[in-house]
């Protein structure tokens, strides 16, 4: 299905610049919007602009006469409440009721693992737990959930909640479990917006790993079939891990680091994330 325009947030950002070639072939029109200067080189039928998600005048044009809106643009780390609220509660915020005003059918967004990161990894989660966040970062991940059921069960605004575990290279023993490859999340997204009837859904964003600790399957009628598995990395992985601590709560949840660490404080800054976003 080819569709006439689809916004993207977040383009600038490392997912962000893995999703907008396949997107811009999905439509006509892509608007890829951020808060950065610029993005690099557009690909056929791309438009930048650049725009805060905080500020509801610089969002609401973008999305006239989209279809859907792919929103990943978000602090993506733990930080004072403060900070967050603006680009993750009221940008979430500012996204909905946009798209609710200009008749946009769906959005596709990027939520967490983080809203559902207290659970111990013991339990293997489906999307049908309750919101048991495990910083300010995945509380606004639990608001805009909420915010896309309100929408649907009041409005009509279908989403698609896409609660990605850990779309980066693996450099950890969680991330055994826990990896989506960029492969894997272009195919979720893709099936995110190709899927006729969504209503509000929730999938959690994981390749086809040995080790994955969530479950699908109340989301299978999207037909996501990850095709990548963490487990070609574990032989190495598990060979130069230090030994785990079972008393150390960021090992037992599945927030990993964001479970661990104090409200506020960042918790990406220990994981060792590397800015491998795709040059344009
Ligand atoms: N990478 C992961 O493992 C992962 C896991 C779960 C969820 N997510 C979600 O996926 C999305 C993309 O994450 P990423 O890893 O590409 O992070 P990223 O930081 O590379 O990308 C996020 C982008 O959002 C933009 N942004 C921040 N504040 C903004 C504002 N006020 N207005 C407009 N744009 C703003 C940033 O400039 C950045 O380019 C985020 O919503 C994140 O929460 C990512
Ligand atoms: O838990 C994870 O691995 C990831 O969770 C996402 O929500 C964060 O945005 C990302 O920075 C983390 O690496």
């Amino acid at each position: 299905m080819k569709l006439k325009k689809l916004v993207l947030t977040g383009a600038a950002g490392r997912l962000g610049s893995y999703l907008r070639e396949p997107l811009s072939k999905m439509c006509d029109e892509l608007v890829s919007t951020d808060i950065a200067d610029d993005i690099g080189n557009l690909y056929d039928g791309e438009r930048y602009v650049k725009a805060d998600l905080a500020k509801f005048d610089e969002i609401e044009p973008l999305v006239e006469g989209a279809d859907m809106v792919v929103h990943f643009g978000a602090i993506v780390d733990e930080v004072p409440f403060e900070e967050m609220l603006g680009p993750n509660f009221i940008g979430s915020y500012n996204i909905w009721e946009a798209g609710h005003r200009h008749g946009v059918r769906r959005v596709v967004y990027a939520s967490s693992i983080h809203a559902v990161g207290m659970y111990p990894k013991t339990e293997f989660i489906g999307t049908d737990v309750p919101h048991r966040p495990d910083t300010f970062y995945g509380l606004a991940k639990c608001f805009t959930e909420d915010l896309g059921r309100m929408y649907w069960e009041k409005r009509q605004m279908e989403s698609v909640h896409l609660r990605i575990l850990s779309a980066a290279q693996v450099t950890n023993p969680r991330a055994l479990g826990s990896w989506l490859s960029y492969d894997d999340l272009v195919r979720l997204v893709r099936v995110a917006i190709d899927t006729p009837v969504v209503g509000f859904t929730i999938a959690y964003g994981v390749s086809a790993n040995d080790r994955a600790p969530v479950d699908n399957a109340l989301a299978s009628f999207l037909g996501y079939r990850p095709q990548d598995n963490a487990e070609q990395f574990a032989e190495q992985i598990l060979a130069e891990a230090p030994q785990a601590d079972p008393t150390d709560i960021g090992t037992m949840c599945h927030g990993g680091p964001f479970a661990s660490i104090p409200l506020g404080q960042s918790a990406v800054g220990s994981m060792g994330i590397v800015d491998d976003r795709k040059k344009t």
